[in-house]
């Protein structure tokens, strides 16, 4: 297999960590680069104490893009910078794999076609875990034959965006099958405002935020007498590598922009 050269964004967050020990452990994986908010022209290996990554670490992605010749961008940082990150990285030739969630319909249209005009891969996952994909799906088929549903999310306190990029991710794919529905009582109020969660086209959405949680969700399906409940839950953040290293593999084969691992996995 021929060696990917992969520039990581996000080194030293939750998930970027993790992606360190990923690259380090694959042996067609090489890291050319690394963009942090800080460390400016100090190395990885100082950084993070693996001796084996010595590559540099840049604050700009601009420079980073034009100084370092690279196939691929991991991104696991935060919605503003990563869609700055990916728009960038499209411009010069590099292919996304983008982990990072909160970006909106208008970015994801932008960076379709911005992937498109180069004809390069783009890689846009909510969620890199196996589960969780199947999670999604079985809520899809499921929706077939229960279309009163409500999605919890639950995560870590220190995540930035609500809902989940996988809750909505979730909500989309299921409203690509079921009718639009206003689910619960035509009177029903909100005594407290927010009590009965979000919505996207009719499903109900709800963020719960802890600590000593990671990552989790159940989709709830009602029907006559019964009821439905699909849940995932990510122990650690392992368990979103193979999905990673899956998505970095599949960029460089790809001249599209793919948003969920459900299309590349079948
Ligand atoms: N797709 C998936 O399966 C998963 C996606 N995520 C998403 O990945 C993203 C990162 O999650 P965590 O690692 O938990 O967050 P984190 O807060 O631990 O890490 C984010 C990192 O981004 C860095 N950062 C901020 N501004 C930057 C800049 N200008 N340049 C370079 N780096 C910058 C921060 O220094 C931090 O190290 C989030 O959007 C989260 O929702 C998280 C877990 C799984
Ligand atoms: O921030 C997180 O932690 C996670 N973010 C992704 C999301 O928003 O769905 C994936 C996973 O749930 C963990």
């Amino acid at each position: 297999m021929n060696t990917i050269r992969v520039i990581l964004a996000g080194p030293r967050g939750r998930m970027g960590i993790e992606a360190l020990r990923l690259i380090a452990d694959t042996e067609h994986f090489e890291l050319v680069a690394a963009v942090d908010r800080i460390h400016e022209g100090k190395y990885i290996s100082e950084i993070e104490g693996l001796p084996k990554l010595q590559a540099p670490i840049y604050t700009d992605i601009e420079k980073c893009l034009k100084e370092v010749k690279a196939d691929v961008l991991v991104d696991l940082t935060t919605p503003e910078i990563g869609r700055v990150h990916t728009k960038k990285a499209l411009e010069y030739g590099v292919r996304p794999v983008v982990g990072t969630t909160g970006f909106s319909e208008e970015d994801l249209q932008e960076l379709k076609q911005l992937s498109s005009e180069k004809g390069i891969g783009c890689i846009i996952a909510p969620n890199f875990a196996i589960g969780a994909i199947l999670m999604m799906k079985f809520s899809q088929m499921a929706a077939k034959y229960f279309s009163d549903v409500e999605i919890i999310e639950l995560h870590h306190d220190n995540k930035l965006d609500a809902p989940s990029g996988t809750g909505l991710k979730t909500a989309e794919l299921i409203s690509e099958v079921r009718e639009t529905k206003k689910q619960g009582h035509p009177e029903e109020k909100e005594i407290l405002i927010g009590a009965r969660g979000a919505t996207y086209d009719g499903i109900h959405l709800h963020s719960v935020r802890l600590p000593g949680l990671i990552a989790h969700q159940e989709v709830l399906f009602g029907g006559f007498g019964e009821s439905l409940k699909i849940r995932h839950d990510s122990y650690n953040r392992a368990s979103f590598m193979s999905g990673v290293k899956l998505s970095v593999e599949t960029v460089m084969k790809i001249d599209v922009l793919v948003y969920g691992l459900e299309n590349i996995i079948e």
